[in-house]
């Protein structure tokens, strides 16, 4: 029996931005994903970690309406918007174009507002090859941004850029995410990165939901700080990287 529903009045209903029970997917005769049961409310920021293959992005792009699962329900808010490794603006428009693209031109004063968050005040007529990597990655969120999601799904949004530019991302999107709330939904490897950002990490393995923990840290976050190194450890540990604390 397969069920697949995409809605949003029962999630709206009662704080929840996602819920997803059953969820079952395969590619022929291989499982990615199964048993899968998850509920994230509005305003909570979710990070995905797992090694490679394991299911995350096709997770996201089950949640993105971009495939369907096989089994189970998924329930999502209406508004979600994805930003992915690379900032996919097309070459021949202008930024602020890029920004708005498909949206109607009365979005082009939301549009040059959304470029100021990102701190791309001003750059709504350069042409997207002029952009260094960092900065193409803020049209994209501010492409994000201007479509107010309920719903932003973020696929490594960070894993092509520089180790610095990376940092100075995840403080923008950690400040912009505590202003407009949406739910989040971050596909990631990087553990400092889930710790830095998440209110909630869960741990993919082999298809299914081996650690759903919450980050009760307060924000900002001291990456320095002991109980940081703490979680840092545990998901290093979840994930084999280094062996169970004692
Ligand atoms: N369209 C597809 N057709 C066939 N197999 C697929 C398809 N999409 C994904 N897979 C397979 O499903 C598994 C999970 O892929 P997925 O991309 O979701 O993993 P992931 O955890 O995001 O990996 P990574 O961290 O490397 O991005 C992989 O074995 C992949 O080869």
């Amino acid at each position: 029996m397969t069920e697949t529903t995409i809605g949003e009045e029962d999630a709206a209903t009662d704080g929840l931005a996602v819920r997803i029970s059953g969820l079952r997917k395969a590619f022929g005769a291989k499982t990615v994903l199964s048993g899968i049961d998850l509920e994230i409310r509005r305003g909570e920021f979710f990070a995905l970690l797992g090694p490679s293959g394991t299911g995350k992005t096709t997770l996201l792009r089950i949640l993105a309406g971009l495939e369907l699962p096989d089994a189970g329900t998924v329930l999502a808010a209406r508004r979600r918007t994805t930003v992915y490794q690379e900032p996919r603006l097309i070459p021949a428009r202008r930024v602020l174009a890029n920004v708005i693209l498909g949206l109607p031109a009365a979005a082009r004063e939301a549009g040059r507002r959304a470029l100021a968050e990102v701190g791309l005040e001003g750059y709504g007529r350069a042409w997207p090859a002029t952009l260094s990597g960092g900065e193409a990655q803020r049209v994209a969120l501010a492409r994000a941004l201007v479509r107010d999601p309920e719903v932003l799904l973020l696929d490594e949004p960070f894993a092509a850029l520089d180790a610095l530019t990376r940092l100075q991302m995840q403080e923008l999107v950690a400040e912009l995410c505590a202003r407009h709330r949406p739910a989040v939904v971050l596909v990631t490897h990087d553990v400092d990165e889930a710790v830095r950002l998440a209110d909630r990490v869960v741990v993919l393995r082999e298809g299914t939901l081996a650690v759903d923990q919450r980050i009760d840290l307060p924000h900002p976050r001291d990456r320095n700080s002991a109980p940081f190194a703490d979680y840092r450890r545990l998901f290093l540990s979840h994930l084999g990287v280094v062996p169970a604390s004692h």
